[in-house]
This record gives C-alpha cells, structure tokens and sequence, in this order.
C-alpha cells in the first residue's frame, strides 16, 4: 500500500470513530501515525537530492519575507504588481503564474520580499498541481498572507488552512510549551507542571511508541497542551509556526454587508486591489505582523539618517542582537551603548549589551 493510501486509510478510521473514553488512546495514536506518514510524503524519494520546493527557490533578500498563498485567479499577481515595482503576469484563467515570482516592498524604510506563488488547489500538499513546492515555499515566510476572495465561499479559508498543518505549518500559534528530550536508557520520565486537561502518561508512551521511541524525557508545561501539539513537538524539526494574515480581496464585487462580515473575523483584511481599496491598511497590517523595529544607528557628531533605519526582529532586539547584526565579531569591540528614544529612561541612556531597544530607537554604539 502506498503513503497516499495509508494516510486515506487512517482518515477514514479517525472519521468513523467515536470520540469517548474508551478510543482517546486510540484516536491519539492514529493522529500520530497520520502526522508520520505525512512527513514520509513531504521527504524526497531516496536517492534524489532534490528539496520538495525544488525550482521555485528564490534567494532570500531584504529584511523578511511574505507569501502569497490563495486558490487560482484570487488576485495575487495583481496584488503584487500593485505594491511592489515587480509586474506579475494577471488573467482571469487559473493558473496562470506557474512559478514563484518576488517583488520588493519598501515599506518604513525597510525592504520585505513579496513572494508571488502559484494557486494552489485542495489536495496540494499530496502534490496535487504545483502545490507541494508551493506549501514548502510557504514554509520559507516570516508571514504567510492568504489572499482569499471575497466572492466565493468561507470554505477556502479552511481548505487553505488544511493543506499549510498538512505539511507542518503551524498557522498564528505558539510553539507547545513542552520539554522533549530523547534518551539512550532510562525508559519514558512523563512529568507536568499541572495535571494536563487532554494527555497523560499511556497516552504519550503510546504514540512515542508507534515512533520508535522507548527512552524519554517529556515535561509538559502547559495543561492545554494537545495530542497534536505533542506530536507537534515529536516532529519539531519538520514544523513552521509562522503568522498568517487573511485577506479578502474583490471586496468592490460583494455588498457592504458582507465585507463587514468579513473584516470581522480574526487577523483578517479585506482590499479590493481593482478599486485601490484598502491597500494601505494591509501594508500596515503586514508591517506590524511581521514584527520588525526600526533602528537609527548614529555616528559620534553626526545626526542620524533618518531615512535608512537598521531593521531588527522584536523577539531579537537587545543592543547584543544590535551588534551581531551589524558584524559577527562586532560584539567583541563592544564598550557602551547611548541611546534615545521609547526605551530609554532618560536621553540619551547609557547602556550594555542586554538593554532592550524599542521601535525607532537612535542608538550609537560605542567600541574598544
Ligand atoms: N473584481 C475584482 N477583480 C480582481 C481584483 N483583483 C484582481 N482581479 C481579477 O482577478 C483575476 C485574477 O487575477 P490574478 O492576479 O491573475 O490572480 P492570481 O491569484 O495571481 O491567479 P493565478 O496566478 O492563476 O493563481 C484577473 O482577471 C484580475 O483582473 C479585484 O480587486 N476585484
Ligand atoms: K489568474
Ligand atoms: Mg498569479
């Protein structure tokens, strides 16, 4: 039996299970098996060489990236001709980009890559079209925007959402908070920081089991933690948590009920790229879902450039982070920092290498 098969087989099982008791062992179980076939189909067959998202590689550039992810004829060309300088082939027929496409938006100084990608259709990440390389491709983002369109049904958003957890994509969430540590000896040491709501100790040997794994430490700290983040968490390597940003475009074709509708749901943007509606909202969006800062680094007697900020990551953003972005051995040179703006108590601040630096901070770094 192949992959494709095996993995039909098991949803039909999960599908025709009751949920009690009496089968959560099971049903657990399942899941696991589902998540490791599904990881066998995303690796290349042996003896190729070849990555799954081989041939649409673009180098990274800029400060992050952005993919654009959507079902056929959406609008993502036209959306990225409008934002960007890059002119992407539009035309009402499906498929008409069949390749990844990048274009450059400058937006507050900084540079994001915009990656146009190909429609992609349900049953993608089983390599239905182009769809594979198109949802590794989508594991490269710092943002995933799914552009949807306004005019057709609410059931593509979760089609699309299917396909991206199918190859590991983890959609607007954390990371479980769940120490894993495989062993040589010792067998399984389940612990828990409080009694979790959904996992206990069998349920966890069971599927590190069905792994091949007998020795283990496993600490759950987290009592929401689920069967499918711990599976989550046996397949690290192989998972993305990325954010993901919904945008309805074609608004300008449905009635102001529905738009409405629409821009109240979570992490969503509605834009009619046709009409120029609503394009610099989802610049703002993207920018602020992207989480950078900007930095303005400043020479002794010298007022900083104003237009060319340094651009950093807010979960990275101590002078050290500062430093080591500048240069790899930067922060052997390091003597002092001075620095204005939001994070410092008065201005300017003098600082070391743990300081944690704030959105359009001046920061002038002081060597040996
Ligand atoms: N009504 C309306 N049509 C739009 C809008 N934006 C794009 N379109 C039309 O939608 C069709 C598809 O646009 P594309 O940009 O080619 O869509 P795509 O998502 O890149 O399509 P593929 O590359 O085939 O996946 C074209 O006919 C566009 O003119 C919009 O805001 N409103
Ligand atoms: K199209
Ligand atoms: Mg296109």
């Amino acid at each position: 039996m192949g992959i494709l098969e095996k993995i039909t087989q098991i949803q039909e099982e999960l599908a025709r299970t009751q949920k009690n008791k009496a089968t959560e062992y099971h049903i657990g179980l399942l899941k696991g098996k589902l998540a490791r076939y599904r990881q066998q189909l995303l690796e290349p067959p042996p003896g190729s060489s070849s990555s799954p998202g081989q041939g649409f590689e673009v180098s990274k550039s800029g400060d992050a990236r952005v993919a654009l992810i959507g079902f056929p004829s959406v609008g993502k060309s036209s959306l990225l001709s409008k934002i960007t300088k890059t002119k992407s082939e539009v035309a009402q027929y499906a498929f008409t980009t069949l390749t990844s496409v990048p274009g450059v938006l400058e937006y507050n100084g900084s540079e994001i890559q915009i990656l146009d990608l190909p429609g992609i259709i349900q049953g993608a990440s089983e390599g239905k079209g182009r769809g594979r390389q198109v949802v590794s491709t989508a594991k490269t983002a710092d943002l995933i925007l799914m552009v949807l369109d306004a005019t057709k049904s609410d059931e593509q958003r979760a089609i699309l959402e299917r396909e991206l957890e199918a190859v590991g994509i983890r959609l607007n969430k954390e990371r479980p908070n769940v120490y894993f540590k495989i062993k040589k000896a010792g067998g399984l040491k389940f612990n828990a920081t409080s009694p979790p709501k959904y996992l206990d100790e069998k349920m966890v040997g069971n599927i590190l089991r069905d792994y091949k794994i007998h020795n283990a430490d496993v600490l759950i700290r987290d009592p929401e933690v689920t069967v499918e983040d711990f599976i989550d968490v046996i397949n690290a390597n192989h998972r993305s948590y990325i954010p993901c940003l919904y945008c309805y475009n074609k608004i300008d074709a449905v009635s102001l009920e529905e738009t409405d509708r629409l821009a109240r749901q979570p992490n969503t943007v509605v834009i009619s790229v046709s009409m120029d509606l609503g394009i610099d909202d989802l610049l703002e969006r993207i920018w602020a879902d992207l989480s950078l800062l900007r930095i303005f680094t400043k020479r002794k007697g010298v007022a900083p450039n104003f237009s060319e900020p340094m651009v950093i990551r807010k979960a990275h953003n101590s002078i050290e982070d500062v430093c080591d972005a500048i240069h790899r051995d930067f922060k052997s040179k390091f003597r002092y920092a001075l620095v204005w703006g939001a994070s410092a108590k008065h201005s300017p601040q003098k600082c070391g290498l743990q300081h944690l630096i704030e959105d359009e901070d001046v920061v002038s770094i002081f060597t040996k």
